[in-house]
């Protein structure tokens, strides 16, 4: 009796599984092993909405192996003691794991491979299993990686991803010991509103999502009480998803609103194929402006008023609140609070990006620190130097103020669009709001920024 080792990490689904589907046909039996990695906790990676969200999703798989006849083995402790204690206690001679697409993966597989060699074990790392196309796979004419999105994408599409694979039928795993997968309800300081995690809710939701919402996703996407995005982030973060089923699926719907979404996607890959050459870029500047961040007792305070949602600024104010309650946030509040912070403000965009990683559920090192850095102007966003206004922004995509009236309660009397404005209110009603005066003068703030960057 042959045994392979299937390692979950970002992938933890049955549906379009390359490494699952890779060790099934290397052995006999296979042990699906899910890892709580030590490393990852002290690095505090592990936020609480996010460990809430992994235990739903690693109940899920194991429903899903269930299903197959067999069952999840988890363990926990560091990545690689773990996987070689159980190559140990089964003879396995193959272990099968998703390409490392962060230098954290990077690293552990490095290591992984080393540990197994001692143990006549081979390693095989599968690529496209985390994002749809490999990191390094589509490269330009000189250097490693791609910096600007639009020739990255037309290289994406003249590529094209590979197919995606159907769950497998049955699983058949050797007797080795587990422990019991953690449960959500043993996890504290969760925000009320995360969604419930795992592969079974992800595939409601994406077959929700490509019934109805995909059509309308190029016009609507940016309307922020509309709601119209996909909001599949957590579960392509956790991999209930596969990118490169999404990718299929979506192109035969077909239609604009197909083609935008899977734009998205892309940029998802692209921000990947950053950081994995650039690893360096998750915390430090990926091009230098010579910023010299904004510090001292106002900008801490202003930095707090905005992590609290009590800004003035209304729009800012929801979208802060939102993350706080849902541990998500549309993209168009993500873009216009992180141009707030980092150019209105001029405040360090990594304190930015660590209150995201705090509480953001689909958070993680590519595509939060690469869009902080491009609403920063430090990363690839090729214009640097705009300052997006959050009054305009509001007027634009939140024209009637309905975002902000259902995530700013002290407002939810104010009317229309004057619910942007709340200063601009009549003396006694003004009075009447338990709602802060704006933490900083926008013209002021933007005037800072261009002069710091001399623009
Ligand atoms: C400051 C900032 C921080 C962000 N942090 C994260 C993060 O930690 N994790 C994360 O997944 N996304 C992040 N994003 C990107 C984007 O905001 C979210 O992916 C998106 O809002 C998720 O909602 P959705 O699933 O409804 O997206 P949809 O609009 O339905 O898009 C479909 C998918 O495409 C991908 N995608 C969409 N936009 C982007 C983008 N700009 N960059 C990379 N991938 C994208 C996501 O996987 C998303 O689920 C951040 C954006 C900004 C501006």
């Amino acid at each position: 009796m042959t045994v392979a080792v299937a390692l979950f990490t970002s992938d933890l689904r049955v549906h379009d599984q390359p490494v699952l589907h890779a060790a099934l046909r290397a052995a006999d039996q296979v042990v699906p092993l899910f890892v709580r990695d030590d490393g990852i906790h002290r690095a505090g990676f592990d936020a609480p909405n996010r460990r809430a969200f992994l235990a739903d999703c690693l109940a899920s798989l194991d429903a899903g192996l269930r299903e197959r006849g067999g069952r999840l083995v988890v363990r926990t402790g560091e990545t690689v003691d773990q996987v070689c204690r159980v190559v140990r206690e089964t003879g396995a001679h193959e272990v099968h794991v998703a390409a490392g697409v962060s230098g954290y993966a990077l690293g552990r597989e490095e290591r992984l491979r080393e540990a197994l060699t001692g143990l006549r074990c081979a390693l095989h790392a599968h690529d496209a299993v985390v994002t749809a196309l490999p990191p390094g796979r589509v490269t330009p004419a000189s250097g490693d990686h791609f910096a600007v999105f639009t020739p990255y994408f037309r290289r994406w599409q003249q590529e094209g991803v590979r197919a995606a694979l159907g769950a497998p039928r049955s699983v058949d795993v050797p007797r080795v010991k587990g422990e019991e997968p953690l449960r959500r309800a043993g996890v504290a300081g969760v925000s009320p509103g995360v969604p419930e995690g795992g592969e079974a809710a992800a595939r409601e939701r994406l077959t929700a999502w490509l019934r109805s919402g995909i059509t309308e996703y190029g016009d609507r996407h940016d309307d922020l009480a509309g709601d119209a995005t996909s909001r599949l982030s957590p579960y392509l973060h956790f991999g209930c998803l596969s990118a490169v089923e999404l990718v299929h699926r979506a192109g035969r719907k077909g239609g604009a609103g197909a083609d935008a979404f899977v734009r998205q996607l892309a940029w998802r890959d692209f921000h990947h194929q950053v950081l994995a050459a650039r690893p360096a870029a998750s915390w430090s500047d990926y091009r230098d402006r010579g910023d010299r961040w904004s510090t001292g007792a106002d900008t801490d305070r202003a930095v707090e008023a905005w992590r609290q949602g009590r800004t003035g600024y209304p729009v800012v104010d929801a979208a802060m609140r939102q993350l706080r309650h849902e541990g998500w946030m549309h993209n168009r509040a993500r873009l216009l609070v992180a141009s707030f912070l980092t150019k209105t403000l001029y405040a360090d965009w990594r304190v930015g990006a660590e209150h995201f990683l705090g509480l953001l559920v689909d958070g993680d090192l590519a595509n939060n620190q690469l869009n902080w850095q491009w609403a920063a102007g430090t990363g690839t966003d090729t214009r640097p130097n705009r300052v997006l206004n959050p009054l305009t922004q509001a007027r634009r995509f939140d024209p009637r103020g309905s975002y902000v009236r259902r995530w700013v309660p002290e407002l939810a009397d104010v009317a229309g669009a004057a619910v942007h404005r709340p200063w601009r209110l009549p003396e006694p009603e003004r009075a009447a709001l338990d709602y802060p005066d704006p933490v900083v003068d926008l013209a002021a703030g933007r005037d800072r920024f261009l002069r710091a960057r001399g623009a």
